[in-house]
């Protein structure tokens, strides 16, 4: 295999080309590629089995894979020892030494002199807000607090690469929503290259640049969080990122589809095969509820079964008996919720706007 061109061909910090990896019969990661840009945070997200920590482990090192290839800055790192490599790595459990006070755990991968690994050290207690617990043990400090210090002391030798994997999932959910927007903010100042590996969408959502979506070992769309919410390429990211509705149709033209006794225009970048069955997608926000009927193919008239508070939005269950009695999840703002003045039971005009509407093959059963 001609490996050169791959290394040359990215201004990448790192670059995965072709990585796949067996464990015996089992297919955990299948012809992955991906180039990470200095400075950017990428998460690789998908759900629990779909090979995103040995994709991590790999970069590693910790892991190898049976093909491809990976490069840091141009050199071809596939078969290198992890300490032959540069990143730190923060795992999910926070991993400190309990006999070691939290000063003392930031200095461990530290070389040379005692008085600048100290140097080292306060810059990074100031870096991370907690210079007054250096002398604590990681069991007198929160969850929190002990994953900042994992993350000072991946951060200690100034590697080039972070590597987080799940560092959030252990904390309660108002700690890690802080230390989301923590890490997020000293990933930018320090300007670091940052793989995260998680499996909740809103972290990926709130802290990447870019996401790298993966399914069952392969990759099924890499693009921005805003790419991947409002244009999902598969069906499978459509549904594991965010919430959506999915009414089951069937194409009666090349940019139409049956609902019930409604045909739909709708929104899709190849013509539609007529006849053909697809599932349409559209996100409970980007449904409208109209304050009166119009007599337009978009508008159906649903029945409110269910009206919930969320704190700062109102979610709707509709039935639409004229669209094949689907039950559409809606979500309105207060602003919206007022200007209705909606009631149980009550009959609503909802919109369906086309450019909202996407369609994807449905999903073929094993
Ligand atoms: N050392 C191993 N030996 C055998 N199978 C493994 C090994 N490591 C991982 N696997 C399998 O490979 C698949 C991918 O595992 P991996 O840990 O990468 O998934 P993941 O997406 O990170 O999921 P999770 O969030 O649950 O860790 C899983 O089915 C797992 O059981």
């Amino acid at each position: 295999m001609n490996r050169a061109p791959a290394i040359a061909s990215q201004h990448a910090e790192l670059t995965i080309h072709g990585v796949s990896k067996n464990f015996g019969a089992f297919s955990a990661l299948r012809d992955i590629s991906l180039a990470v840009k200095k400075g950017e945070f990428v998460c690789l997200l998908g759900p629990s089995g779909c090979g995103k920590t040995t994709l991590l482990r790999i970069i590693a090192g910790l892991e190898s894979c049976d093909r491809g290839l990976i490069a840091q800055a141009g050199r071809d790192i596939t078969h290198a020892a992890p300490n032959q490599r540069d990143y730190g790595i923060v795992f999910q459990s926070y991993a400190l030494f309990p006999n070691l006070t939290i000063a003392r755990n930031i200095a461990y991968g530290l070389k040379g002199r005692a008085q600048d690994q100290q140097r080292r050290v306060s810059e990074l207690l100031d870096l991370i807000g907690l210079s007054a617990l250096a002398e604590q043990y990681p069991s007198q400090i929160s969850g929190g607090q002990q994953q900042r210090v994992a993350l000072a002391r991946a951060l200690a030798t100034s590697p080039n690469l972070l590597l987080l994997d799940e560092p959030l999932s252990a904390l309660d959910a108002q700690v890690r929503a802080h230390l989301r927007g923590e890490i997020k903010a000293l990933q930018q100042q320090l300007g670091i290259t940052t793989i995260m590996v998680t499996h909740d969408q809103e972290e990926a959502l709130t802290m990447a640049d870019r996401i790298v979506v993966m399914n069952h070992g392969v990759i099924e769309q890499i693009g921005t969080p805003a790419e991947i919410y409002q244009h999902p390429a598969s069906r499978f990211v459509a549904s594991f990122v965010g919430h959506c509705n999915w009414l089951h149709t069937q194409a009666v033209s090349s940019q139409q589809v049956q609902l019930g006794r409604h045909t739909l225009a709708t929104h899709h970048a190849n013509a539609l095969v007529q006849g053909q069955h697809y599932d349409v997608f559209i996100r409970p926000e980007d449904i409208e509820l109209l304050p009166q009927w119009r007599n337009d193919p978009q508008v159906g008239l649903g029945k409110l079964r269910q009206l919930e508070l969320l704190g700062s939005v109102y979610r709707l269950r509709l039935l639409v008996t004229e669209w094949d009695g689907i039950e559409l999840e809606v979500i309105i703002s207060h602003r919206e919720m007022a200007q209705l003045r909606l009631a149980e039971q009550q009959l609503i005009p909802i919109y369906l706007p086309a450019d909202k509407l996407r369609c994807f093959l449905p999903e073929v059963s094993a």
